[in-house]
């Protein structure tokens, strides 16, 4: 069946409506309207219909959603239903952080093999995960069945190594560094930056004040 394309501003909240059912059903509620559904997670109410709307009909009018309908259903949405394993190339500062942190709210996803340059990292365990070197990156990408990279190298490393994630048959870079990384259309590339956050957010701040919900409900 294909797949419905949705917005990503939807896209990015699937996460949370995700992580609020599993606490729904983790504390026994059956039922949610979409006013509390919506009080919840801070989204509004008509965001969310439509959010839920891409995937069908999800909910019956004044009747409320069916939470373990719903949880299963953005369960496999979101490939919760299967563990993720993703690598982290570059085990610096930040590296060191995400390898810590490890993805422990979201129990579906985790760092399973890291990759550095440095001889004194390269083959020791950091926070519970195997480092290798980069010389053993397409061999163990390839074991261990790996699709999605974490990449936390200085700037003047990522193009090089995006080129030989690409190579290694990578599908997705989450890319921590500055650089805008260059990849063939089939590779997807999400890029993280604090310091844009945090200007996006002083500028909300600044121009609207700290009551504007959902600024990047229709990106
Ligand atoms: N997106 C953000 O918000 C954000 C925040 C902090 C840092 N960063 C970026 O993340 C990156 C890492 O920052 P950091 O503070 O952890 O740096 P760091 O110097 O502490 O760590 C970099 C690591 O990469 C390794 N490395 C260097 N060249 C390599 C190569 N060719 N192959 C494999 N590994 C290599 C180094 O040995 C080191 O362990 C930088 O690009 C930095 O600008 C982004």
């Amino acid at each position: 069946m294909a797949e419905t394309m949705i917005p990503k501003a939807t896209a990015k909240r699937l996460p949370l409506y995700y992580r609020y059912l599993n606490f729904l059903a983790n504390s026994g509620t059956t039922k949610i309207s979409s006013t509390e559904l919506s009080e919840a997670v801070k989204v509004d109410s008509a965001t969310i219909r439509r959010d839920f709307s891409y995937f069908g009909a999800l909910g019956k009018r004044g009747y409320g959603y069916d939470v373990m309908d719903l949880l299963k259903f953005f369960k496999k949405i979101l490939n919760q239903d299967r563990l993720t394993n993703v690598a982290l190339v570059g085990v610096g500062n930040l590296g060191h952080a995400l390898l810590n942190y490890n993805f422990r709210q979201a129990n579906n996803i985790r760092i399973s093999a890291g990759f550095d340059v440095n001889p004194d990292i390269a083959g020791t365990i950091q926070s519970g995960v195997p480092i290798y070197p980069m010389s053993d990156l397409a061999d163990q990408l390839r074991q261990q069945q790996i699709e999605i990279v974490i990449l936390t190298v200085p700037t003047d490393a990522a193009q090089g190594i995006t080129d030989d994630l690409v190579k290694a048959g990578i599908k997705g870079i989450m890319n921590f560094t500055p650089l805008r990384i260059s990849v063939p259309g089939y590779v997807r590339v999400q890029n993280v930056d604090l310091a844009t956050e945090l200007q996006t957010l002083i500028y909300f701040l600044d121009h609207y004040g700290p009551t504007l919900k959902d600024t990047d409900e229709d990106e």
